[in-house]
């Protein structure tokens, strides 16, 4: 008996800091611009207080269970199609009202679904198809979206809203049995990765070319040994080519030209250093080895033929048929590169490799220099 009530004492300390957990996640996601998990987890925290304490309007919503389960599926697409801007700003109230809109849609939805199915049912439709409606489609087309979403924009907060609808579904059909408090914490602790992660990724990863930036090279020079090799590389004339095709088309060379770099062998780690320049750690590779390997990406970039898309210069041919006119290009690449020495740190051995850049560029570019 006393360790029964030792437990349900431990039980509701647990559910009672699942608050605490909802407060620092709201503020947290706001903080780090993910108004997404922001909105959600205030809506689960509101969801939470609901089911455990008696608030005038517990009643209500139990009593309503079929509009609180597919309002929650149109809160999660709602918030898989906007943009994440600022919780504490105007945004932050257009969204509050919108959200507020998905409940009105939820009870409007129920209501016709309800009239339709009894319309289906009386017309002797097969397997009693009506019945389907209030709850499975929501889900169904909610769930759709947001695969789609998560796909096109490769985002982490919509794979989050997407596991949400699909546990909020679960729940519902009784597949998961475990308490509201865990599960809660469970998805709520898993928001916090998902911010964490992002925002991790938005720090360390050049946004255009999908790299690792200049932070995450500095981060990496700080764990390398003492023996490794830095490359500098960069793009030949690339104003000139900036000047000729636009700043549009240079930016799609350079996402090109970093796709190419990063199939660098050896263990080569390639980098955003900024601009059109780019930098390749070899870790643990000796000068003569990291040179080959770089000899043969420099030859890979000025054999390729890259494919540009230029919307803006189609002929009025191509646009009345909606077709892309396609051009090939192609740039070079100079490299310098250098070995750490044992009186160099990372810092100067790249400054080294700067200045063999530099001597690349004065032989004539499109060339690998020491
Ligand atoms: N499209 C695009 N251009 C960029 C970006 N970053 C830098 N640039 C351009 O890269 C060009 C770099 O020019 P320079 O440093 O003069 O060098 P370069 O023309 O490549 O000449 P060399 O290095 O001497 O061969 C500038 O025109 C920049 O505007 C970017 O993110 N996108």
């Amino acid at each position: 008996m006393e360790t029964q009530q030792y437990w349900l004492a431990k039980i509701s300390i647990f559910e009672q800091s699942l608050y605490g957990l909802f407060i620092i996640t709201i503020l947290f996601s706001s903080y780090f611009s993910h108004s997404s998990i922001a909105f959600l987890s205030a809506i689960l925290g509101l969801f939470y207080l609901t089911i455990n304490a008696n608030m005038a309007w517990s009643p209500w919503l139990f009593d309503n269970k079929n509009w609180l389960v597919v309002n929650g599926f149109l809160v999660c697409g709602f918030l898989g199609l906007i943009k994440d801007r600022g919780v504490f700003s105007i945004h932050g109230f257009y969204r509050i009202i919108l959200l507020g809109l998905c409940g009105f849609i939820a009870y409007l939805w129920l209501f016709t679904s309800d009239v339709f199915s009894m319309y289906l049912n009386a017309n002797q439709y097969p397997e009693n198809w009506g019945t389907y409606l209030p709850i499975e489609v929501p889900l169904f087309s909610v769930v759709l979206l947001l695969l789609w979403r998560s796909i096109s924009t490769a985002s982490l907060s919509v794979v989050a809203l997407l596991v949400s609808t699909l546990v909020w579904g679960f729940e519902h059909y009784q597949l998961i049995n475990l308490p509201w408090s865990i599960i809660l914490t469970i998805l709520v602790s898993y928001y916090i990765l998902v911010v964490v992660i992002d925002s991790y990724s938005l720090a360390y990863r050049d946004e255009l070319t999908g790299l690792p930036s200049r932070r995450a090279l500095k981060q990496l020079s700080l764990s390398l040994g003492n023996s490794y090799s830095v490359s500098m590389v960069d793009i030949d004339h690339f104003k000139k080519f900036n000047d000729k095709y636009g700043h549009d088309i240079g930016d799609q060379v350079l996402k090109l030209v970093a796709s190419k770099l990063t199939e660098v062998k050896k263990g080569g780690k390639v980098f955003r250093y900024g601009g059109e320049e780019f930098t390749i750690v070899f870790p643990r590779k000796s000068l003569e080895q990291s040179k080959q390997e770089l000899e043969r990406i420099r030859k890979l970039i000025a054999n390729y033929k890259m494919v540009i898309r230029d919307p803006k210069r189609q002929t009025k041919d191509e646009r009345t048929h909606n077709k892309t006119s396609n051009k090939k290009v192609s740039v070079t690449i100079s490299i310098g590169v250098a070995k750490r020495t044992q009186k160099q740190d990372f810092e100067q051995t790249l400054k080294v490799a700067d200045q063999a850049l530099y001597k690349a560029k004065k032989s004539g570019r499109n060339n690998v220099s020491t």
